[in-house]
């Protein structure tokens, strides 16, 4: 499968075909929606998420209820359009009028793509810039990744995502929940994490935040349950799964590492302790005593839950703003400031799982085919069945 998005954050609309959508999917509106407004919660947000209702129309490759196979559009209004026609119309203005208009940005904000997109684009308004690089596209990224999600779950795939730090306040969680109780206990927290106690502080550290005109980041972590072992591949750099997982996280906006099951820790202790005893029962066949490698080996899958971290940077538009220079005189100034949320860790947790569901379901069509839900079906109990026996 593949896909495009387009659209800008205060254009009318957001924009996605997905190509590859296998034939006899069974695919609502609602089971987008219900991943859209997931997005939208989470403390720290700012005022858009307010005036934002996002719902998905499927504008093709869905016929009473199912995939046709066709390319699947998808569309997101953006409420806010009308408060920004003027601004963002594709008409042409003068340049008068282009001079005049208040919300022209000179002032680049640092650690936002302002600068860097101005000027390899040419852009003197870097809200050129902003539009696009704006995480409100992960919007549709959210639609694409509920459309993986319900293929993942066709076969038996579940994926939740979940908080572990925001501004250096842990979410202890030491395993051991269903990912149905993760997805029930994510869903009733106001920041998606696992710790009652942690959520709280978590909750003031953001208020501190945004009451210093500041920003804070954290850490996200997703799980995926009930994968075959043997997706992506060991044989080419383009085909390993981890690596593929890696820049799809990295790929969201103020993500920057990513660390599968123990992660970074695997520097400080031995092989001994780090990798994954191998074990085989009647019943099961192959399996693994621990999962410290996160569910890879080789760039496949082991069987294992995945288990991946993204670390998300503090928001760059910050109320107190960093000093940075005016591009029109070239003086000093304060950042321009624009509406902006305080932290987004939560939101992007929900971007996360799916983006790592989008590379998964591509992973597993590779593997199992892709024309219709049915052939894809046998082909993978013939496959699990193999596995099981060799
Ligand atoms: C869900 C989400 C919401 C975000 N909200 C804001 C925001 O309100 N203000 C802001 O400056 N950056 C926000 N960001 C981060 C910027 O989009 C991001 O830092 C920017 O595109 C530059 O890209 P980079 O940080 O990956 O280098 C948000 C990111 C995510 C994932
Ligand atoms: C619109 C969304 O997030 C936006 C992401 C964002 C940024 O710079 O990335 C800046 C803010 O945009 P605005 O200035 O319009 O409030 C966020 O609200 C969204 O998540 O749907």
């Amino acid at each position: 499968m593949r896909y495009l998005t387009a659209g800008e954050s205060h254009g009318p609309q957001l924009t996605t075909i997905i190509e590859g959508v296998p034939a006899g999917l069974e695919l609502l509106a609602e089971d987008i929606d219900k991943e859209l407004a997931r997005r939208q919660k989470g403390y720290g947000r700012g005022r858009r998420m307010q005036i934002e209702k996002d719902r998905v129309q499927i504008l093709s490759g869905v016929r009473h209820g199912k995939t046709t196979g066709a390319p699947v559009a998808l569309v997101v209004e953006n409420k806010d359009w009308t408060h920004w026609k003027n601004y963002m119309g594709a008409e042409p203005v003068t340049e008068e009028q282009e001079k005049n208009m208040k919300r022209t940005i000179s002032r680049p904000r640092p650690g936002h793509a302002d600068l860097n997109g101005a000027i390899k684009y040419g852009h003197r308004d870097m809200r050129n810039v902003l539009e696009r690089s704006s995480a409100r596209e992960t919007t549709v990224r959210v639609a694409v990744g509920a459309v993986a999600k319900k293929i993942l779950s066709e076969f038996g795939m579940e994926v939740a995502g979940h908080v572990r730090m925001i501004g250096g306040i842990e979410s202890d969680y030491e395993g051991g929940l269903s990912i149905k109780q993760i997805q029930e206990q994510t869903e009733a927290s106001q920041v998606r994490c696992l710790d009652k106690g942690a959520e709280e502080r978590m909750m003031k550290a953001i208020d501190d935040a945004k009451e210093n005109g500041d920003s804070i980041g954290g850490i996200v972590e997703v799980i995926v349950e009930g994968t075959p072992v043997g997706l992506g591949s060991h044989v080419h750099y383009d085909r390993k799964l981890d690596s593929r997982i890696a820049g799809a996280i990295v790929s969201i906006n103020a993500f920057k590492g990513v660390e599968f099951g123990i992660g970074f820790k695997a520097a400080e202790i031995p092989g001994s302790k780090v990798h994954d005893e191998i074990i085989w029962s009647e019943t099961e066949g192959y399996s693994r005593r621990t999962n410290n490698l996160g569910g890879f080996e080789g760039g496949m899958t082991t069987g294992m839950p995945i288990v991946v971290k993204g670390v998300m940077k503090p928001i760059p538009t910050l109320y107190k703003p960093l000093q940075s220079v005016d591009i029109e005189t070239k003086e000093p100034f304060a950042a321009s400031i624009e509406r902006s949320d305080s932290c987004a860790v939560p939101a992007a947790s929900v971007v996360a799982e799916s983006v790592v569901s989008w590379e998964v379901a591509c992973a597993f069509l590779e593997k199992f085919g892709n024309d219709r839900i049915e052939e894809i079906k046998e082909n993978y109990e013939r496959y699990q069945e193999y596995a099981k026996r060799f």
